[in-house]
């Protein structure tokens, strides 16, 4: 196989390679461009017209979705895959993925936006530099712009494979990418309804990629991830690189939506959440239920009806999310 191919081991071990740019025998490039940054292009007179993002280990103990990609670009470097689309491969933050730690100093999917600006240090540096690249790919004009930000998360789930999708004010959530969402295997959405610091929500909101943050169950070791069923949207993202996607159809498949009613930020060290530590995403809660506290006798009470909570964490900094406050929503607002 093409030694760029190997994204992954010259990530994991640190590595420049020799060759930046190299042409398999059926004339798909490859262009490395920085570590865990990898550019394919399909042959001359081949190209689908689709510019697509596959980000893994933005946090770096997620391991199933790296290995995914991996297997995806061994497919596109040994030449069973047959690339139409453009695709940029990214490994979010290696030097996490290195030590099989969620960061080094801080969450780099709390630094988009303009977030790493105001902050200093290895991953506020790696976000820069992941929103350049994904900046100069999107850059074309007149293609099609996607993004999925692959992650697995902390706790089990109610819901296994589901994904968050951005906002931006004046732009409505399309119909037709939730469909093609479901057929990827994705079991629920969470439409969100304001900006946003994570890396989807950048692309999204600054790029016009359509930009989806998916969970794909628990996150493992390296290795250890046989529970974390990616056969469907393994599928589909090589349906997406081939340009063999069958016409999506609009019925959504079973998919359930939410939208966030709130989201519980934790302000200081005084934070509490009354929640037990190994309860699952999308529990349901208790209308009256008390969820948090914190300082200067702030209290969050559950007030919404069908409310469920995904990603509590009261270990976060201070200032960040501690969890989100979810509920059904009817889906009457896509376009
Ligand atoms: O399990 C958790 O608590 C977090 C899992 C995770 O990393 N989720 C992403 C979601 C990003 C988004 O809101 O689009 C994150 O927290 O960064
Ligand atoms: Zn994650």
């Amino acid at each position: 196989m093409l030694a760029l191919g190997k994204l992954l081991e010259l990530t994991l071990t640190d590595h420049e390679p020799a060759e930046k740019t190299q042409v398999t025998t059926r004339g798909v490039r490859l262009r490395w461009l920085g570590e865990g940054a990898l550019e394919v292009r399909p042959p001359e007179g081949e190209d689908c017209g689709l510019d697509l993002l596959l980000s893994a280990g933005i946090h770096g103990n997620e391991t199933a979705p790296i290995e995914l990609l991996e297997r995806l670009l061994h497919g596109v470097a040994n030449g069973k895959i047959k690339p139409r689309a453009r695709v940029l491969f990214l490994f979010g933050n290696p030097a996490a993925i290195r030590k099989g730690e969620r960061f080094i100093e801080q969450d780099i999917n709390r630094l988009f936006n303009g977030r790493h600006e105001l902050s200093s240090g290895f991953e506020a540096l790696r976000a820069a530099e992941l929103e350049q690249f994904a900046r100069v790919f999107f850059s074309k004009p007149e293609r099609t712009r996607l993004h999925y930000d692959l992650h697995t998360a902390i706790r089990g789930s109610k819901i296994e494979q589901f994904a968050l999708y951005p906002y931006k004010e004046g732009r409505q959530h399309s119909r037709r990418e939730l469909a093609r969402l479901a057929a990827a295997g994705m079991e629920a959405v969470l439409l969100q309804s304001k900006s946003s610091i994570t890396f989807s929500a950048f692309t999204y909101e600054q790029l016009d990629a359509e930009a989806f943050t998916l969970e794909l169950g628990k996150a493992r070791p390296f290795g250890q991830n046989e529970e974390v069923n990616l056969d469907r949207l393994e599928a589909r993202l090589i349906q997406l690189i081939e340009d063999t996607e069958p016409a999506t159809e609009q019925s959504l498949d079973g998919l359930k939506l939410f939208s966030v009613a709130r989201e519980i930020i934790k302000h200081s060290d005084s934070f509490r959440l009354h929640l037990p530590a190994d309860i699952e995403n999308f529990s349901e809660l208790k209308k009256g239920d008390l969820l948090a506290e914190d300082l200067a006798e702030t209290r969050w009470v559950v007030e919404e009806e069908g409310a469920r909570i995904i990603f509590p964490n009261p270990k976060v900094k201070n200032g960040l999310r501690a969890g989100i406050l979810i509920v059904p929503d009817s889906g009457q607002r896509l376009a």
